[in-house]
């Protein structure tokens, strides 16, 4: 049964309550990554609980427990574990999003406050996780309100797994899956989820792939406290110039990755995988409305892509201590503390990229001959993910694209990561999918971003097309 015409009509009457539900959902500054903000994550939390609970959604927030961060041992954001329909002869589909946010301020260079949603005269919802990823998690709930409003059996049983630290780990998540494997995970037939963009801002895309992470901080150390440059400038190691020597030597301005190994792990494409990429409805031209700046690493639109699909990528995101407010302070820092992250693919994994790493800092440190301190820390982690696209849950996600959009998909690996996904696919042993709600110009973990309210509208419709799709599905 294809997805009933009243719920699509619904969707089209309720955009502007839908809309404010999303406004309400952005105001709540859920960043994960800020320990400042941790209470907000909490409320976020507690937010979704009660709009769930509202369209008859069962539920339950499990605690995760504590860790530290930035030395600070943080309540973890709780889960929320939520179930809708118990029918035996229906599919059970697990869905997964996230409710935490990257940092945001209007000092990083919005043009409107972060946390209040605007939208804009030509359609986009612009605030921070309109796209990344709570636009997509109320696409959800948006489906089910109409479910509820009029008492229509949904087609499939869904169960629902929320989390608040996507941003920083998931950290938590992957034993509450290990443990509720068969409890409320039992009977689980597929997962989708929708937490990434189209590649472009025109095709509709599906999403068989996501890069995994290793996410390292690299401390250095010399002085007890910041030192005057003009009292002992050149008399003493000073940890900046030893953290910038080591940072420079991660990467080079081409992107290759100068860890030793690291680029060597993955083959070089075949033409039968170049034409995969070459088939992708992209130009570079997508890619440098979408950053802004004509700053493509090759004119070669198949290589600038696989440079996300299907190749690792390192970057050097920041440095903790170091002087950056305004003015002039003649300041040697004391101690700094450099960011990189690098995005894996198979058959990269934590496992056996970290010890390359960890050896390649402190061999290019010793090579310095500083008497400064060096630590290397592991922040964070996750595999990278590739699933087999020709299953029936990629078939139904194909058929409500082009029932919704009228347009076949493009097929498309994510540069990003979701850790969750791999467990998901080994603990559980089904097939996940994602479908994104948002495009390639969204400007996710940047500034202003944004979610067209079309992309909204027609995403929410798409997802419950997918799940009266999925409740067509006769094998398996
Ligand atoms: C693709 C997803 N919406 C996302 O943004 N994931 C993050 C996950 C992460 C890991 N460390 C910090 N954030 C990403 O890919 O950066
Ligand atoms: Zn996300
Ligand atoms: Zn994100």
């Amino acid at each position: 049964m294809p997805a009933p015409a009243a719920l699509l009509s619904y969707i089209d009457a309720q955009t502007d309550a839908f809309i404010t539900r999303l406004a309400e959902a952005v105001a709540i500054p859920s960043i994960s990554g800020d320990p400042a903000y941790r209470d907000r994550v909490h409320d976020m939390s507690n937010w979704l609980n009660a709009q769930l609970q509202a369209v008859g959604v069962t539920t339950k927030q499990v605690d995760l427990g504590t860790h530290v961060m930035d030395g600070q041992t943080l309540h973890l954001p709780p889960a929320i574990l939520g179930r809708i329909g118990e029918d035996k002869s229906k599919k059970t589909v697990l869905i997964y999003g996230h409710f935490d946010v990257q940092p945001a301020s209007k000092s990083d260079g919005w043009d409107t406050e972060p946390f209040v949603l605007t939208k804009e005269a030509d359609g986009r919802l612009v605030g921070r996780g309109s796209s990344d990823d709570k636009g997509p998690v109320l696409g959800w709930v948006n489906v089910l309100q109409w479910h509820h409003e009029t008492q229509t059996p949904l087609p499939v049983n869904i169960v629902f797994c929320f989390e608040g630290m996507e941003e920083n780990g998931s950290e938590g998540l992957d034993d509450l899956v290990v443990k509720e494997k068969d409890g409320w995970f039992k009977d689980v037939d597929c997962v989708c989820i929708s937490d990434n963009y189209w590649l472009n801002t025109r095709t509709p895309a599906l999403t068989y792939g996501l890069r995994g992470l290793v996410y390292f901080k690299i401390n250095v150390s010399g002085p007890t406290r910041d030192l005057h440059s003009g009292v002992f400038g050149r008399m003493v190691h000073e940890p900046m110039t030893d953290l910038i020597s080591l940072m420079s030597r991660l990467v080079d301005s081409a992107g290759n990755i100068l860890v030793p190994g690291v680029d060597d792990m993955v083959s070089v494409a075949d033409n039968e995988e170049r034409a995969i990429y070459e088939k992708l409805d992209y130009s570079i031209e997508d890619v440098e409305s979408s950053v802004g700046a004509k700053i493509a690493l090759s004119a070669d639109k198949t290589q600038v892509l696989m440079g996300r699909m299907r190749s690792p990528s390192l970057s050097l995101h920041g440095i903790e201590g170091a002087f950056s407010g305004p003015g002039a302070k003649t300041v040697i820092p004391a101690k700094v503390a450099g960011k990189f992250s690098i995005r894996l693919v198979p058959p990269q994994t934590p496992d056996s990229v970290t010890p390359l790493v960890e050896a390649y800092l402190k061999s290019e440190f010793a090579k310095l001959g500083s008497k400064n301190s060096l630590h290397v820390e592991l922040l964070h982690d996750g595999k990278p993910w590739v699933a087999d696209y020709k299953h029936w849950n990629y078939n139904a996600a194909i058929k409500a694209t082009e029932a919704i959009y009228s347009q076949k998909p493009d097929l498309t690996r994510e540069g990003g990561s979701i850790p969750v996904t791999l467990t998901f696919a080994e603990t559980l042993g089904v097939n996940v999918l994602l479908l994104p709600m948002g495009r390639g110009d969204d400007g996710a973990h940047s500034t202003n971003e944004k979610l067209d309210t079309s992309n909204f509208i027609k995403g929410t419709k798409l997802l419950g097309t997918y799940l009266y799709e999925v409740g067509e599905v006769k094998d398996s």
